[in-house]
């Protein structure tokens, strides 16, 4: 069963029937329509029984009277009219033709009650179907009873009545329905109790059982047309009124009526005398009333303890609500039409710093706002009145203190039942943290759309290749350095593995990335030697790191390339490594002889007596200087002279092992530095020399030139001055003694003196 509440009513009394019950309002709907059905169809039944004489359908039983044909009529166009009586059918055919019936229904009711009145016969009651044998039982032949017209008059008019929109109409309706009920109720006491009371009075004479009982079908279709209203809304109630009314008005209705019919067979039977008869029914009624009255008095007591036990479940369920709304996590507030707090919770209370008694009935929404949002919200407070609905709106309040506090509003309008906007209710949500977070999230956005572009900008302008694989050795991404390298276009890549991209390095590569993808290691910083398609003639070098791109969980997913060329920086350093050993080897040569000269001789003989003094063995010089130089350069000029020198450095050489050092010690002066060898193989070595100097002829020289020398071995802890020294000392000693000598330095003892004519 569902209630729906119906408008307010203004009086106590009429608050009657406030809440309806759909399922009663529905079903006395349908039994409206179902009287209206059940009468059309008696009036026509009734017609075919007179016009193919069936006595059953004229009069059921012989005994109980015809009902006249002018009343079957009636029926028909009374039922039709009242079947059409729906909402859907108005401004229709059907809606037109339910509006003429009640016509014809009041013209046959009228011209009956004429020809009573008037003794008149207007022929009305024979045209149909003549009535020989006068089994309409009333005054004329084939003419409905007195009774009868009055109840068609009575509901024809009720019928044109309820369709008029006016309360007025309709109470007069139900006033003709309720009057024509009461009379036919009469009639049928009468019919069934006997025929000496009412229905011997001229008005009920004649009547049919089935005529009163098609009548006050009628009359309750038309009566249970509108459940809501009349009387009838306590009948439609879904209170215990209602439910009380529909359980005790048949009982009410019927009982006495049994009762009495009982009684009345009882007495009729000779089975009691009238005293003991309205004994019997009066005992029988105490009997009935009690039990009912019992009987409902015990409903209503466990409904109305199921009502306090609903009451006070409800008030448990309203502390709940209470307790829930003020402290609540958020705030709740309510503001009258004008914007004035009628209600706010503690929670908001507590925010704001204000007590109750300074909020309600005091102050305005308004006066909690930042002047800046008070524009915003009157603006959107408007909007709100109309929609009905706001929702996450954001604004500042201020606090007693002053301070401000943001919050974010959602609001309810509520109506009153003509859809006037009454009050507002809000709910507040201090997003304070919202707030902060937001402002943090906006400054890391930023931050990190700042890196990206920073990201981006290095991705795509820096001087070196940089990409990104997946777990497939596929490009994910690269940037025009590298995909310059490679000789494809950036687009050309992505997707496709090293084996289409570089297939000369696919392999090698695949080799370096190992570490990365098997234990995800960085590779850091290595060179990698090969060609590419763009340049398949050269050999390019490559400086790149490969660093691992993991998912959250660790697992390597792929990785990142940087690659240098530095094809170009090999080269500048192989040609500046041999440059500078060119340099170096020139700065330690001497440019005339090509021998070393004294720089280098100084470094080998440091190096020499070094290792000499570390590891031991042996280490011999000898000095050695052209004898009378100058009467060569004095003679026969410096191009002889320069010309002479190289000629001595070759043949020096010449006699020298490839572990000897042979420089030119300065002018004409030469120096043999002999590793590992002991002072009388150094003698003989410089003998050998200074012999086959001597046998020669070299040209444009007439005469052999001779060379004097002067050896020296290293002695333990001497300095590689002293070594040079006493080698010098030597030499110097030989050319006092003649020349073309080799002179042997510790025992300043001439050795192998030759003199070839000096
Ligand atoms: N052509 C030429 N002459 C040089 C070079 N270096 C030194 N001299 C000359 O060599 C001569 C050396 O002369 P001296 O030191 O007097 O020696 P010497 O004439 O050889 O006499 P003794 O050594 O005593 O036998 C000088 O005249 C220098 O000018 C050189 O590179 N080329």
């Amino acid at each position: 069963m569902s209630a729906a509440p119906h408008a307010p009513h203004s009086s106590s009394i009429a608050s009657i029937g406030e809440f309806v019950d759909d399922g009663v309002v529905r079903r006395l709907l349908h039994a409206s329509q179902l009287c209206a059905l059940v009468v059309a169809t008696v009036g026509a039944l009734v017609l075919i029984g007179w016009q193919a004489d069936i006595e059953l359908f004229k009069s059921i039983h012989s005994e109980l009277g015809a009902m006249a044909p002018a009343s079957a009529v009636a029926f028909v166009f009374a039922g039709v009219s009242l079947l059409l009586l729906r909402p859907d059918y108005d401004g229709t055919r059907l809606g037109s033709v339910a509006r003429v019936l009640p016509w014809v229904v009041l013209a046959i009711s009228g011209m009956t009650l004429a020809e009573y009145l008037l003794h008149i016969n207007l022929g009305i009651d024979e045209l149909l179907f003549r009535d020989p044998a006068h089994e309409v039982q009333a005054a004329y032949p084939g003419r409905m009873s007195i009774i009868g017209a009055l109840g068609f008059g009575l509901l024809g008019t009720a019928l044109l009545l309820i369709r008029h929109d006016s309360r007025t109409a309709h109470r007069l309706a139900r006033l003709m329905a309720l009057t024509t009920s009461v009379l036919l109720l009469m009639g049928l006491l009468s019919l069934l109790y006997g025929r000496q009371s009412l229905y011997a009075r001229p008005i009920f004479h004649g009547v049919a059982l089935h005529t009163i009982v098609a009548l006050l079908l009628l009359a309750f279709g038309i009566l249970a047309l509108q459940p809501a209203r009349g009387f009838k809304t306590l009948l439609a109630s879904a209170g215990a009124g209602g439910k009380l009314s529909r359980r005790l008005l048949p009982f009410a209705f019927l009982t006495p009526l049994a009762l009495g019919w009982l009684r009345l067979q009882g007495e009729q039977a000779d089975l009691y005398q009238t005293g003991v008869g309205v004994d019997l029914m009066v005992v029988a009624m105490v009997l009935l009333f009690v039990s009912v009255i019992w009987w409902n008095a015990l409903l209503l007591d466990v409904a109305d303890t199921k009502a306090r036990r609903a009451k006070a479940a409800l008030r448990e369920a309203a502390d709940e609500m209470v307790d829930l709304y003020e402290h609540a996590p958020c705030g709740y507030h309510s503001l009258d039409a004008d914007g004035v707090f009628v209600r706010i919770n503690d929670t908001e209370l507590s925010w704001l710093g204000y007590a109750r008694d300074e909020v309600v009935g005091k102050l305005t929404f308004l006066d909690l706002l930042t002047p800046g949002n008070t524009n915003f919200f009157e603006e959107s407070f408007q909007t709100f009145k109309f929609q009905g609905e706001v929702k996450d709106v954001e604004f500042e309040m201020r606090r007693k203190d002053g301070s401000l506090l943001p919050v974010s509003l959602s609001a309810t309008a509520v109506r009153d039942a003509a859809g006037r906007f009454v009050m507002s209710r809000y709910t507040v949500f201090d997003i304070t943290e919202r707030r902060l977070a937001r402002q943090a999230l906006a400054r890391t956005n930023e931050l990190v759309r700042l890196r990206l572009t920073e990201i981006e900008q290095i991705y795509r302008y820096a001087p070196v290749g940089l990409c990104n694989f997946d777990r497939e050795y596929r490009y994910v991404r690269i940037n025009d350095r590298l995909a310059q390298i490679n000789g494809f276009s950036p687009e050309a890549h992505i997707g496709k593995t090293i084996w289409d991209m570089v297939p000369e390095l696919a392999d090698h590569l695949r080799e370096i990335y190992r570490p990365v993808y098997e234990r995800g290691e960085p590779v850091l910083d290595v060179e990698v030697h090969g060609r590419t398609h763009q340049d398949p003639e050269t050999d390019h070098d490559w400086l790149a790191s490969y660093l691992p791109l993991k998912s959250d969980n660790g697992e390597v997913i792929g990785m990142t390339a940087v690659v240098l060329d530095i094809t170009e920086r090999k080269r500048t350093e192989q040609a500046l490594r041999e440059s500078e050993a060119a340099v170096r080897a020139l700065s330690m040569t001497d440019p005339l002889t090509g021998l070393a000269n004294r720089r280098r001789l100084d470094e080998a003989l440091r190096s020499e007596i070094h290792r000499v003094q570390r590891y031991g063995g042996r280490l011999s010089a000898v000095i050695t200087d052209l004898d009378h130089f100058k009467r060569v350069n004095d003679e026969h000029g410096h191009q002889v002279g320069d010309s002479l020198l190289n000629e001595f450095a070759h043949l020096i050489r010449a006699h020298c092992r490839e572990t000897d050092l042979v420089a030119r010690f300065g002018g004409e002066e030469f120096v043999i530095l002999m590793p590992e060898v002991g002072v009388a193989e150094a003698l003989a070595c410089a003998e050998r020399m200074r012999s086959a100097l001597a046998q020669q002829i070299i040209p444009p020289l007439t005469q052999p030139v001779t060379a004097s020398f002067g050896a020296a071995e290293l002695v333990p802890g001497e300095s590689e001055g002293s070594l040079l020294r006493r080698a010098d000392k030597a030499l110097y000693r030989g050319k006092a003694a003649g020349r073309n000598c080799v002179v042997l330095a510790e025992a300043e003892t001439l050795v192998g003196m030759e003199r070839r004519g000096a």
